[in-house]
C-alpha cells in the first residue's frame, strides 16, 4: 500500500440538516492551494474563496486544522473549509508535521534534505487535513489524506514549496516534476478532497442559490 486515508468523520449534527447553507467558503491565505483546490472540486460544492492568514496552533494536525476552522467561521460567519499541510519524516517520527512551513522557509530544500542526512529512512508522507465547520458555533469535522512517498534532492519546478523534494511512492518523478492531473489523482490533498466530496454528498446540505 502506498496511501491511506482515516476512517470518514461522524455525520454533522441533525440541526444543520434543515435548513440551507450559503456556500462554503475555503480560507486560505495560499493561493497554490486554492488552485489546487478549484482544480479537483471542480463544481461540486459551491465555494468562494477568502484570502486570510489564519493563527496556527501548536499541537496534532488534526486539532490544528479544527481550531483554524472555528476561527475562521468566526470570522466569516458562516459555513467555512480550511486546510492545513503537513509533511512527516518517519524518521524524525513525524516531524516537521505541521511546521514544514516554518522549517521550508528558514532552511530551504537542502535544509529539509540535511534533516534526514543521520538517517538511513529517507521515507515520508504529505498529509492533508480539511476541517469543515458549518457555522462559528458547530464544532468542526476533520478530513485526512495522506501519500506516502520519500525525501529527495529538489527536483523540477520550484513555484510550490516542498513539491520539488517528496517524490511519491511508486514514481519516479517528484510532485513537482508531474503534470498537474497527474499530481492531484494521487497527491494527500486529493484524498481529502474526496472524503470532503462524499460527505457532501451523504449529507445532502441545500445550498442557498444566490451567496
Ligand atoms: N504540495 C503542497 N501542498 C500544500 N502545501 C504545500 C505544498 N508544497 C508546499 N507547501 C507548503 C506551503 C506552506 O509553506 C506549507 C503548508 O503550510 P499551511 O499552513 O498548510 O499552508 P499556508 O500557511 O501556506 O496556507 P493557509 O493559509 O491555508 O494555512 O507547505
Ligand atoms: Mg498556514
Amino acid at each position: 500500500m502506498s496511501s491511506s486515508t482515516s476512517p470518514p468523520p461522524p455525520p454533522p449534527p441533525n440541526a444543520m440538516m434543515g435548513s440551507s447553507l450559503r456556500p462554503v467558503t475555503f480560507v486560505t491565505g495560499n493561493a497554490k492551494k486554492l488552485e489546487e483546490v478549484r482544480a479537483i472540486l471542480g463544481n461540486s460544492i459551491p465555494f468562494k474563496s477568502l484570502k486570510l492568514e489564519l493563527p496556527e496552533l501548536q499541537g496534532e494536525p488534526e486539532e490544528i486544522s479544527k481550531e483554524k476552522a472555528r476561527l475562521a467561521a468566526i470570522e466569516v460567519n458562516g459555513p467555512v473549509l480550511v486546510e492545513d499541510t503537513c509533511l512527516c519524516f518517519n524518521a524524525l517520527n513525524g516531524l516537521p508535521g505541521p511546521y514544514i512551513k516554518w522549517f521550508l522557509q528558514k532552511t530551504g530544500h537542502e535544509g529539509l534534505n540535511n534533516l534526514l542526512a543521520a538517517y538511513e529512512d529517507k521515507s515520508a508522507y504529505a498529509m492533508c487535513v480539511f476541517s469543515l465547520a458549518l457555522g462559528p458555533s458547530v464544532e468542526p469535522m476533520a478530513f485526512v489524506g495522506k501519500t506516502q512517498g520519500k525525501i529527495v534532492p529538489a527536483r523540477g519546478p520550484t513555484d510550490f514549496g516542498w513539491d520539488p523534494i517528496f517524490q511519491p511512492d511508486g514514481y519516479e518523478l517528484t510532485y513537482a516534476e508531474m503534470p498537474k492531473e497527474e499530481k492531484n489523482k494521487i497527491s494527500h490533498r486529493s484524498r481529502a478532497l474526496a472524503m470532503v466530496r462524499a460527505h457532501f454528498a451523504e449529507a445532502g446540505y441545500r445550498f442557498q442559490t444566490d451567496g
